[in-house]
């Protein structure tokens, strides 16, 4: 698989505190309720994250990957409960008042999502939509608002500028339509841009060019990135380091090398056991693992992962801890994949 992102990237790895972290994860927990039954989407997950960093957030559908990331931007419907800590620069972020949180949302944390057709508004030209996002941020007129529309849509490398200004969504293509709502979401120059399978609705080639631009943009803005994807590929091409996540549960967190050519978690090798190692190239998508992931309402004792692992025993009756067992590499497993049997399988 290609790791060339992990190897030529700064010393920090996960856990590793020489610098602030620009956001702090801590113990977060995500409970939805509904008519007395109550869906543990996010189960305790904590993670640092340094500036200027891209982490990839991996795991099957369901994971809790979407939640875990929209409880930082307070974009959770009220049915949600959330607990735990969430500290950006410091700042506490839960139980922050929705009207302080909205402050935070767009000028510190910036989303990209899925579907860009879905994130533009049909009837406005996009160099409108560009402009308003700017100066809901800024105290600029008009006149200054469209000159750092443009400059934004050139940061963006959307091809001539000052024409795709005047044009509707329905006039771009899908990558073209990702590059402005990429735009948008760096209007108010954020710290940390979180791309939630934000490459999913597009071809393999325009994927790669959205991928190469965020990688840009991550270091000429020196912005952290949390890339949440299904596709182990793209996180092992471009992510610093990786969370895995199973059932609302941070599994296995390392660098990105340390993670494909270490793995401990019988989950992350299961991840990456279906895909031949010469398949394993960008795009590859998640393979589907024999069994379902637990119901959510209804969690079961120690490892979730239990039913569904070849490994297990006894002991996986009692959850294992999150620890940080090999420098930076941190992982809740009772009998972690050895690199000699790694290497045998
Ligand atoms: N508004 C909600 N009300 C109740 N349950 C919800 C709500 N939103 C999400 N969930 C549940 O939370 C769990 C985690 O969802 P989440 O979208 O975070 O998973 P994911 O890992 O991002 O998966 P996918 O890749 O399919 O989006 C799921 O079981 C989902 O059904």
């Amino acid at each position: 698989m290609s790791i060339d992102r992990a190897t030529r990237t700064r010393p920090s790895a996960a856990g590793e505190s020489e610098t602030p972290p620009l956001l702090e994860v801590s113990d977060l927990r995500v409970r939805f309720s509904r008519h007395g039954r109550h869906v543990h989407a996010v189960n305790g997950l904590s993670y640092r994250l340094q500036p200027g960093r891209m982490l990839a957030i991996v795991g099957e559908s369901g994971s809790g990957k979407s939640v875990s990331v929209r409880s930082l931007m307070g974009l959770l419907p009220p049915t949600a409960e959330v607990t735990g800590s969430v500290r950006l620069d410091g700042v506490e972020l839960v139980g922050m008042p929705e009207k302080e949180i909205r402050a935070h949302r767009g000028a510190d944390i910036a989303m990209v999502f899925q579907d860009p057709a879905r994130s533009l508004n049909p009837t406005m030209r996009i160099g409108d939509q560009i402009t308003e996002g700017i100066r809901a941020h800024a105290d600029v007129d008009r006149a200054q608002a469209r000159e750092r529309a443009v400059e934004l849509l050139r940061l963006v490398r959307l091809a001539a500028p000052e024409q795709r200004f005047h044009e509707y969504p329905h006039q771009l293509s899908g990558g073209m339509r990702q590059r402005v709502v990429i735009a948008i979401a760096l209007s108010a120059r954020p710290r940390l841009l979180i791309a939630d399978e934000a490459t999913t609705s597009l071809d393999v080639t325009t994927q790669a060019q959205i991928m190469e631009l965020l990688l840009d943009l991550q270091e000429r803005l020196d912005m952290a990135v949390i890339l949440i994807s299904h596709d182990l590929g793209l996180a092992a091409s471009y992510a610093e380091d990786v969370i895995v996540m199973y059932a609302g549960r941070a599994v296995e967190h390392a660098r990105t090398a340390d993670l494909f050519e270490h793995v401990r978690m019988p989950y992350t090798r299961a991840l990456l056991g279906a895909i031949p190692v010469l398949d394993r190239q960008p795009h590859t998508l998640l393979p589907v693992i024999p069994g379902q992931p637990p119901d959510l309402a209804r969690l079961p004792e120690g490892c979730a992962f239990r039913p569904r692992c070849s490994s297990a025993g006894d002991r996986c009756a009692q959850p294992p801890p999150f620890a940080e067992h090999e420098p930076g590499h941190w992982w809740a497993c009772w009998h972690p994949v050895t690199d000699d049997e790694e290497a045998s399988s």
